[in-house]
Formats: structure tokens, C-alpha cells, sequence
């Protein structure tokens, strides 16, 4: 992975919308961090990210900018809500969880990396036992003649803590892991069609191939140097001046909790001690009602990169449906292909769709691009509810005939859109 800046934002083009700031913003910072591996490490040390504040109401691609970001650096990244840590039961420690869920986040994309790798060799290995079960040979197997038969194989089942269930929470399931690997594992026979026990068994040997302390050691030097966490709503625990002594008292707390991990601490986790110093923070609030100079100083200090994020009108919610690679538009004609119905929208159509969308936000409350989802599914319930249509237009007539009642009643739009 060496992209430049231009070359990351252009990846980001693919999936989201305008919002030029935020991803050059965040763009840059991904390449800082490129930058700072080619340093000798005494420096490389003392480089430590900057963080980036993201400024912009709700739905206008503030968490899908950082999620996209982090696939496209196949780096660990874990989503919080701030607010999370003021309701009640919560106390400060807690946000320690927010390391210790990233550090999961890390194994768990270290370990599929790992089992892909191995996937071959895995699969192979099951097709020999499958085989060596139906009593034929593996070329017969791979023929496919024999998927749909059933067999009977012997298939780990996961040992469980008989209390973790009932006392349930992250710490829990921290145990539950590290107990996975000491635990004796209980075989038992599963019958199950020779396709899916393939799958399983497959699955099963790539688990086993892989190095569990191998893949742990890569798991919290990845979380530690290239984690990326989203804090959202964080607007929502900074103090809005005037509300002295009111119930925003909880949320300066949490400030003061959050502080010393984004400022680079260590947070005992799993995998090992992790430090925090050199993972990226990224967060985002509406900011409508508090300021981000409402935060506290140090905190504001943490994040001296601040971008503000359009608001999306009917021309963006337009190029929403049409451009990104996987488009709401490209699933709905890919789902319903899968049912032989052939799906066409007009560009009024379009239009029609992105103006209805639009409307129904400033009537009702403004939910940015997540209003596109609604709207559609009402426009297409009734083809989605029918099978092999064959090819269907959907005109600009056809959408208006779909909304306009729901439109003219605030009763019934506030329930379906
Ligand atoms: N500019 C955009 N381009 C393409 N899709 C977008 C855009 N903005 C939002 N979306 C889509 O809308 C949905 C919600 O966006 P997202 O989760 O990024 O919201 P957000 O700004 O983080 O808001 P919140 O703070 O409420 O989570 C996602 O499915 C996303 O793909």
C-alpha cells in the first residue's frame, strides 16, 4: 500500500459523494503514517497522528468516509458513540473497553487475513476427508456430484463458559476467547449436506493452520500502529455554555476518561499491553446546539484537524443512487435480477426519487442520505413483493404515484420514510 493522498481520495470518489475536506483530511493522515515508517524510529516515536475533528449533521458520510478509509489500509478500525459511556451503569474505567475492542477488531482481521492465505490448502484437506467419507476420490468430489448428498462429520463445537451468557458484557467475552484455546474442545457428529460440511471443514483446518500467537503478535502491532477508532456524537458530551451544573456534568467526565487514550496510554487487553499512542481518532458530531471549543481544552487540543461536512441536497442524493460502486440503486437491480426482474429507473425517475428524499427530510428530520433507503423501499415494495417480471421501468410517474400519499400525510410519512 503506497497511495498517494490524490490517489486515496480518488478510491474514496468510489464509494462516497462530495465531501472533498474530510477525505483529503483523512487522506492525509493515512499517508502520514506511511511517512512516518520510512523514519529513523527515535523520530518515527515521537510522530504521533493528528487527530481529525468531523464537523456535519447526521448522514452525509462521516462514519463511511473513516470505515472506507480503514478497509482500503487494511487497518483495524472500531466504531463508539460517545454518549454510550454517560448512560448509567457506566463507569469511567469503562472506556478502556473502547482498546479492548479494537485490539478483537485487529484478531479478527489478522485471523481471516491468515485463514485466506491458507485457504487452499484448507479446502484441499477437507475435499480429502469428505472424499475418503463418500468413499470416492477427491477428482470424483470436485466434480459436484456429490454436494447435495448428505454426510456425517465430526465438527468442533466451541466449549462455552456456562456463565458467560448470563453475565453477558465485553469483559466476558474477552475470558470466552482466551479460554477457547485451554478449554478441551467437544467433538461432536453433525450430518449435514456435503456442500456445506465442506464449508465447515474447510473452515475448521484453516483455524487449526493458522498460528494463534503469531496472528495475536500481528493483531496488536497492527492495532497498535495503524487502529483507526471513530468516536460519533461527540458533540453530544461536550458542555454547551449556559448549561452549568446540568445533566452535560456525565459528559465532561467521559471527556476527562477519553483524554489520556487519545492522548497515548497503555490498556492491558488480550493480545498484550497496547499502547495508544500512534492509533488514529477520529471524531464526529453534528455540533448544532454545543461547539467544538465547548469540549474541553486538552481534548480540543487532541484533535487540531478539523473539517466540516456538507449537508446533501437532491443533486448529491441524485449521484448517491447513481455513482458509488455498489449503489443503492446497483443492489436493488442485482437483488431482484437474482428473481428474473430486470430493473430500469429514468433519470426523471432519479430525480423524482433524490427530490422525494429531500422533501421528506426538511418536512420530518433531516436523516442525510440514510432518507434514500426509505424512499426506495417504499418505490420498489410492491416489484419487490413479485418475482420474474421480466424487464420493469420505473418512471418518474410511477415513484410520484408511490409517494405522493404517504407526502401528503405527515401521519403516515413519519412511519413510512
Ligand atoms: N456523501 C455520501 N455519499 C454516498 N453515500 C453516503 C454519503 N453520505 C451518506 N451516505 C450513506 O448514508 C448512510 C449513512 O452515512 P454515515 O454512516 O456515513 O453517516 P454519518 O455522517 O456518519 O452520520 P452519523 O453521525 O449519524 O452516523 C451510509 O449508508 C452511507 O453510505
Amino acid at each position: 500500500m503506497n497511495l498517494t493522498p490524490a490517489e486515496i481520495v480518488r478510491e474514496l470518489d468510489k464509494h462516497i459523494v462530495g465531501q472533498t475536506a474530510a477525505k483529503r483530511a483523512v487522506a492525509v493522515a493515512l499517508r502520514n503514517r506511511m511517512r512516518r515508517k520510512k523514519l529513523p524510529p527515535e523520530l518515527a516515536r515521537e510522530v504521533t497522528p493528528k487527530n481529525i475533528l468531523m464537523i456535519g449533521p447526521t448522514g452525509v458520510g462521516k462514519t463511511e468516509i473513516a470505515r472506507r478509509l480503514a478497509r482500503l489500509a487494511g487497518a483495524p478500525f472500531l466504531k463508539v458513540e460517545a454518549t454510550k459511556f454517560t448512560e448509567v451503569g457506566y463507569v469511567g474505567r469503562d472506556v478502556e473497553s473502547i482498546v479492548r475492542d479494537l485490539a478483537e477488531a485487529s484478531y479478527q482481521l489478522v485471523m481471516q487475513e491468515m485463514k485466506a492465505k491458507v485457504e487452499g490448502r484448507a479446502r484441499s484437506l477437507a475435499e480429502d476427508q469428505v472424499a475418503a467419507l463418500l468413499r470416492i476420490s477427491p477428482q470424483e468430489l470436485r466434480t459436484g456430484r456429490y454436494y447435495d448428498q448428505y454426510v456425517e462429520v465430526e465438527v468442533a463445537e466451541e466449549a462455552r463458559l456456562p456463565m458467560a451468557g448470563m453475565l453477558g458484557g465485553e469483559p466476558m467475552q474477552g475470558l470466552q476467547e482466551m479460554l477457547k484455546g485451554l478449554l478441551p474442545q467437544r467433538r461432536v457428529r453433525r450430518r449435514m449436506r456435503v456442500r456445506e460440511a465442506l464449508e465447515v471443514l474447510k473452515n475448521q483446518e484453516a483455524e487449526r493452520m493458522v498460528d494463534k500467537e503469531e496472528a495475536s503478535q500481528e493483531a496488536l502491532r497492527r492495532a497498535q500502529e495503524e487502529g483507526i477508532v471513530f468516536i460519533d456524537e461527540i458533540d453530544k458530551i461536550a458542555r454547551s455554555k449556559g448549561a452549568v451544573g446540568g445533566p452535560d456534568v456525565s459528559g465532561e467526565g467521559v471527556q476527562r476518561d477519553l483524554l489520556p487514550i487519545v492522548e497515548g496510554t497503555v490498556v492491558s487487553t488480550r493480545l498484550g499491553p497496547l499502547s495508544t499512542d500512534h492509533v488514529l481518532f477520529i471524531a464526529a458530531g453534528a455540533f448544532h446546539v454545543s461547539k467544538p471549543s465547548d469540549l474541553i481544552p486538552e481534548l480540543q487540543g487532541r484533535f487540531p484537524i478539523r473539517v466540516e461536512l456538507e449537508p446533501l441536497g437532491p443533486k448529491e442524493f441524485e449521484r448517491i443512487l447513481l455513482e458509488p460502486e455498489n449503489s443503492l440503486l446497483k443492489q436493488y437491480s442485482a437483488l431482484l435480477a437474482a428473481d428474473e426482474t430486470e430493473l430500469h429507473f429514468t433519470p426523471e425517475a432519479i430525480e423524482a426519487v433524490a427530490r422525494f428524499a429531500h422533501q421528506a427530510n426538511q418536512e420530518l428530520e433531516d436523516i442525510g442520505a440514510r432518507r434514500l433507503s426509505t424512499v426506495l423501499e417504499r418505490v420498489l415494495e410492491e416489484v419487490s413483493f413479485q418475482t420474474c417480471l421480466g424487464r420493469v421501468e420505473i418512471t418518474k410517474e410511477y415513484v410520484e404515484a408511490r409517494l405522493k400519499d404517504v407526502l401528503a400525510s405527515p401521519d403516515l410519512s413519519r412511519y413510512i420514510l
